[in-house]
């Protein structure tokens, strides 16, 4: 089901559930003492109403926190004085910009549940359905500072002593500097002592802070300020962090002193975590809440009265490193431009195939590309042009990581390195290489005519007897050897480095013509035309003598209606032949209309022995 939201000014109130009685507060003012909404300075002027928004985060809901409404999307290195909008971007000037993360910080406002630690599980499972269950969040967030041992919740106990008072009101009352007799507060240094002297010595090491307590505070973290924020991290990764909404007027009388710096809450009640509830409740009152949470609140302020079940209301900021690569860059881009959601890897490389209208954001693409799929990938290239040159190798240009186009792709269970500036890779090919090599058996003998860095020839090494591999280009010759002896099957490949035809000619006219049972011939664009090289191609051996024929697995290109009858009728027209039993296997669809074929048969003696034209 798909729920609409509506997001709310954060004017609405949220009531605290269950009174806190743990440490009553000393303050003012406040009725609802964890909600205060002064500190709550995200502007809805900045927020995304969008009554079509489903469920779930989105960039275009939320807030953007006030000190990073003023910075542009993108920052600026030589024109310092302009700030272009992506949508705005000059074709010319891409290169100037880099993509400002900052701005893509969210915050939605929430509410939670707040609940001993120990019993943050139990509840999650019962909750299920009212919670957040936001992809990536956890459910069940932190509220950094108020961990403690459990030697020191022991010491707390939960009992009543002295008839009529409960021990930790007893030691709430001491920890707020007073006397034991309620006098004046203490001042730090008898405060502490006063501590010392209180507990035992087991109590007294499970203060982890309390050395530090008569120290001046320490500065906010510089990250914190960064974000004009001094709120307690509940989470600390880099996806998320859940901050607890609390009244600032009364954090000066908090516990920080003796459980640290973090710590800000203006109570101290064990270790809690919070729950974090379904968005629709951000803005709820209690009486608005579901039944099972209401229930949930009701038996536990029951049970205890020292409780620490309270609904709370929170932020939760979403960072650049937690949208998605298509969130961040249907943000970036214009409206109704298509985004660039798949590209292919090879080993360490994004390889981008952009269209024209990506162009002027190419590197923006390339950078959001790299990010958000670190460390696999290290770089981001762009074809800039079709394959037009013998060695099909792709006109590339890096766009966005280390320049470096050398690296390992692991296939199969074999590794092959491969200098993408060099040579031809194809990962999209990998399905049909093994459909190939299902086919071969250890008694085979492979001759693969267009072997590139040998992910055919290398991989059919480890099945068969024996495999000649050749290749044009003496590059991929170069990666084939490294590779050979990359995956210690040196033994079981010779290479060559020549022409197609002269391959062919050169294999049949030796001696290892009797072995040879299967030819690879992957090129796809012209293979077809190299096939009158076996024409007469024994016809110098006696021709009573037995001889296997070699089964032939040429790869073609069809554009027609028919692709199987169209490539079938070119392979008969080069063979010169009137009838061949071919086996045809549809590759992929390389181009919309536009089939990468499989053609399979044994080479037809009245082909391999035939004469040649002139001589009849
Ligand atoms: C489509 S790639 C296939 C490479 C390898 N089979 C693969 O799957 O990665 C075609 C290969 O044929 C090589 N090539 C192109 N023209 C050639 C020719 N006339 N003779 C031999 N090899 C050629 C190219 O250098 C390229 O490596």
């Amino acid at each position: 089901m798909v729920i609409k939201l509506f997001l709310r000014p954060h004017s609405s109130t949220l009531s605290i559930l269950s009174p806190n009685i743990l440490f009553p507060k000393v303050s003012s003012s406040p009725k609802f003492p964890m909600l205060s909404l002064c500190s709550m300075t995200t502007t809805i002027l900045n927020q995304f109403p969008d009554p079509n928004l489903s469920y779930g985060p989105s960039l275009r809901k939320g807030t953007v926190p006030p000190i990073l409404q003023s910075q542009p999307t993108l920052k600026t290195f030589t024109k310092p004085s302009l700030q272009y909008h992506p949508k705005e971007l000059p074709e010319e000037d891409n290169d100037d910009y880099s993509l400002n993360e900052e701005s893509f910080v969210r915050v939605f406002d929430i509410a939670a549940l707040r609940l001993p630690a120990k019993d943050c599980f139990v509840f999650e499972s019962r909750l299920r359905g009212h919670l957040l269950n936001w992809p990536r969040i956890r459910n069940i967030a932190r509220v950094p500072g108020d961990d403690v041992v459990d030697d020191f919740v022991e010491l707390l106990g939960n009992k009543r002593v002295d008839g009529d008072e409960d021990a930790l009101v007893s030691l709430h009352r001491r920890i707020y500097g007073k006397a034991e007799g309620d006098g004046d507060p203490l001042s730090p240094v008898l405060y502490r002592e006063e501590l010392v002297k209180t507990f035992n010595s087991r109590g007294f090491v499970n203060f982890r802070n309390l050395e530090r307590m008569s120290r001046p505070k320490k500065k906010k973290k510089k990250r914190d300020e960064a974000r004009g924020e001094g709120k307690k991290r509940v989470s600390r990764d880099e996806l998320a962090v859940v901050e607890v909404v609390e009244d600032e007027e009364q954090e000066g009388e908090d516990m920080r002193g003796l459980l640290g710096d973090e710590f800000r809450g203006k109570k101290w009640r064990g270790s809690t975590r919070l729950l974090l509830l379904d968005e629709r409740y951000a803005n709820k009152s209690s009486d608005e809440l579901p039944e099972a949470i209401k229930a949930v609140m009701k038996e536990n302020t029951r049970e205890s009265i020292a409780s620490t079940f309270e609904v709370v209301r929170c932020k939760l900021t979403l960072f650049y490193d937690y949208w998605q690569m298509n969130e961040i860059l249907e943000d970036l881009l214009p409206e109704g431009m298509i985004i660039p959601s798949a590209f292919e890897t090879v080993g360490h490389i994004a390889h981008l195939n952009l269209r024209d209208e990506h162009i002027p954001y190419k590197k923006l693409i390339a950078k959001v590309v790299l990010d958000k799929n670190k460390p696999k990938i290290q770089t981001v290239v762009n074809k800039i042009d079709a394959i037009h040159n013998d060695y099909r190798t792709m006109q590339l240009e890096v766009l966005a990581g280390n320049r470096s186009l050398v690296t390992t792709v692991v296939e199969n269970g074999l590794r092959f390195h491969v200098d993408l500036a060099t040579v031809y890779w194809n990962s999209r090919l990998a399905t049909e290489r093994q459909r190939l090599l299902n086919g071969f058996t250890r008694s085979d003998v492979v001759c693969d005519v267009f072997c590139g860095v040998g992910p055919i020839a290398i991989a059919a090494a480890k099945i068969v007897k024996r495999v000649y591999a050749n290749d044009l280009n003496p590059c991929a010759i170069e990666y084939l050897e490294r590779n050979c002896v990359l995956n210690k099957l040196e033994r079981k490949i010779e290479t060559f480095n020549m022409d197609g035809r002269r391959f062919i000619i050169a294999m049949f006219s030796s001696e290892k013509a009797h072995s040879i049972t299967q030819v690879v011939m992957n090129l796809p664009k012209d293979a077809a035309e190299y096939l009158d090289a076996f024409r007469g191609i024994l016809r110098e051996r006696p021709r009573d003598k037995e001889f296997t024929m070699p089964r032939i697995h040429l790869y073609g290109f069809s554009k027609a209606r028919d692709p199987e009858f169209d490539f079938h009728e070119r392979i008969r027209i080069a063979l010169s032949e009137v009838a061949v039993d071919v086996g045809m296997h549809r590759v992929r669809l390389v181009a919309p209309g536009k089939w990468m074929l499989c053609a399979s048969f044994i080479l037809p003696k009245s082909v391999a022995f035939a004469r040649p034209v002139l001589d009849t």
